[in-house]
């Protein structure tokens, strides 16, 4: 990920293979082990730490933490880490927090695989350097969408539950709120909100020490959000850390982040590592538009029996899916930009406890979201008006993802199917193909990231029924060992 050039590559490098992962992920159609947390499924990769201080010493044992108790975190963050049943550290997390928690605090840029623990990194960092007597605001986090900051204001909520007096507030388009003073000591908003309200001096920010980018790449990547990103940070105090956290940084973004958060630390993954071994990821090859759609239909029995998301392009395309299902008897939710914010709140809850079990969604959500029962992400193009989606049961349907100029969006792709298979949970990420185009820019996908495609044959549906049940049972497992962990 990063640049030869910057300052941060050219410090002290280490590569540090994890050997103490258990290195029996199960298999996709083999159910979790009973008695075994699914906290422990992780796959075997590096990180490469990139360390912008040429004197630390990477065999200092705080470099890196095997345990949240080694982290010299107050205790009520320790608890509340323990009410959230976390009990060890992720990857990302063992790397990243001791650094994050030096003093005198450091910037960091880190990419680890989506669904591994991002969140609560930095989540944790924030809280174990707020001054609670202060009422002032002291942590600002950016995200680009407001399910993304409602869900990060709820991690750190939960977190920093038993921190007598913490307040967190969400900084997102409210059109009842405009004169509201944001008087809490973590905010997470989306970017043009926060600016507006720094502006109209509803955010104080005199004391602010810290500013997280969520999904950094994409917000420093397109225009808009990266202007004002950019805002944000000349009008918060010189000097404060600077943190940036992605699943993905495109070589085309690394530049600028590592101008963004100078002098880093820096956390990287090679582009083949970025895959999740749990998610199992395959297509189908649709041979035309109506065979595109019965199939999809075929697939919502199966879809219901947990959660699902069906990614499409745009908004018409959403729209025109959503009128298609519920013309044939099917009930389906949509979350779009084009709703109100209140609207895409009770979408997203909806969602979230299980009231709405297929959600036709655009990019908007594409990104960070963290629904613990989507299992499979199906990707979806489908010919008819050129609809393409991507299910998702306690999947993922979705098209083949490409970008404006119609090229293969490897980053998209990633970050789709990492609505799935959370933090080592097995998931399913299904692509529909229907012509030479959305085949070549599925394949580019598959040799970027160097993962194999499976194909799945439809024709014999009730193996592709048992297959899907038997992901949705090791999904079903995973999460009561998890429960079973709070007894
Ligand atoms: N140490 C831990 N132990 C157990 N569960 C954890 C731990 N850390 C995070 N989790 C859980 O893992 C899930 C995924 O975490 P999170 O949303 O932070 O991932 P992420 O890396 O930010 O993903 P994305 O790239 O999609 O934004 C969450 O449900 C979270 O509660």
């Amino acid at each position: 990920m990063a640049s030869e050039s910057t300052e941060a590559s050219a410090s002290l490098e280490s590569r540090i293979t994890k050997d103490d992962a258990p290195k029996d992920v199960p298999e996709v159609d083999g159910a979790v082990p009973v008695g075994k947390d699914p906290a422990l499924v992780e796959t075997e990769y590096e990180v490469v730490v990139k360390l912008a201080d040429m004197q630390a010493d990477p065999n200092n044992p705080l470099f890196s933490a095997k345990e949240f108790k080694d982290l010299n975190l107050r205790d009520e963050l320790l608890r509340g880490i323990q009410a959230m049943n976390f009990r060890k550290p992720s990857k990302v997390q063992e790397k990243a927090l001791p650094l994050l928690l030096a003093d005198p605090p450091m910037n960091m840029i880190a990419q680890s695989q989506s669904g591994t623990g991002k969140t609560a990194a930095f989540s944790l960092n924030i809280l174990a350097r707020v001054d609670i007597s202060n009422p002032r605001p002291q942590a600002l986090v950016l995200a680009p969408s407001r399910e993304l900051a409602r869900q990060i204001l709820g991690v750190i909520s939960t977190m920093g539950q038993f921190i007598e007096g913490l307040k967190t507030m969400a900084a997102i388009p409210d059109p009842t709120q405009r004169n509201k003073k944001f008087d809490a000591h973590i905010l997470v908003g989306t970017p043009g909100t926060v600016m507006d309200m720094i502006r109209r001096r509803h955010i104080d920010v005199q004391d602010m020490r810290i500013l997280v980018l969520d999904e950094a790449d994409n917000m420093l990547d397109q225009q808009g959000l990266g202007e004002q990103c950019n805002r944000v940070k000349t009008l918060l105090p010189k000097g404060i850390q600077t943190v940036l956290f992605s699943a993905t940084f495109p070589q085309n973004v690394i530049e600028y982040a590592h101008r963004f958060s100078p002098k880093a630390n820096v956390l990287t993954l090679r582009h083949d590592e970025l895959t999740i071994e749990g998610i199992k990821q395959m297509y189908i090859d649709c041979e035309g538009a109506s065979d595109k759609y019965a199939t999809l239909l075929k697939f919502y029995g199966l879809l219901t029996q947990a959660s699902s998301i069906i990614f499409v392009r745009s908004r018409k395309t959403a729209n025109e899916l959503r009128d298609r299902m519920v013309a044939d008897n099917h009930t389906v939710a949509v979350l779009t930009g084009e709703l109100e914010g209140h609207q895409r709140d009770e979408v997203i809850d909806s969602f979230r406890n299980g009231t709405a079990k297929v959600l036709i969604a655009t990019n908007v959500i594409a990104r960070g979201i963290d629904v613990e029962s989507v299992t499979m992400v199906i990707n979806y193009v489908c010919s008819f008006s050129r609809l393409q989606a991507c299910l998702v049961l306690t999947y993922v349907l979705q098209d083949v993802p490409t970008d404006q100029m119609g090229r293969a969006d490897p980053e998209t792709y990633l970050h789709r199917i990492g609505r799935t298979g959370r933090f080592g949970r097995v998931g399913v990420a299904l692509t529909f193909v229907h012509d030479r185009k959305s085949w070549q820019a599925l394949k580019e996908i598959a040799e970027y990231f160097k993962m194999d495609l499976v194909s799945v044959d439809i024709s014999d549906w009730d193996n592709v029924e048992k297959m899907v049940n038997k992901i949705v049972k090791s999904s079903a497992a995973g999460k009561s060992t998890k429960e079973m962990t709070s007894m």
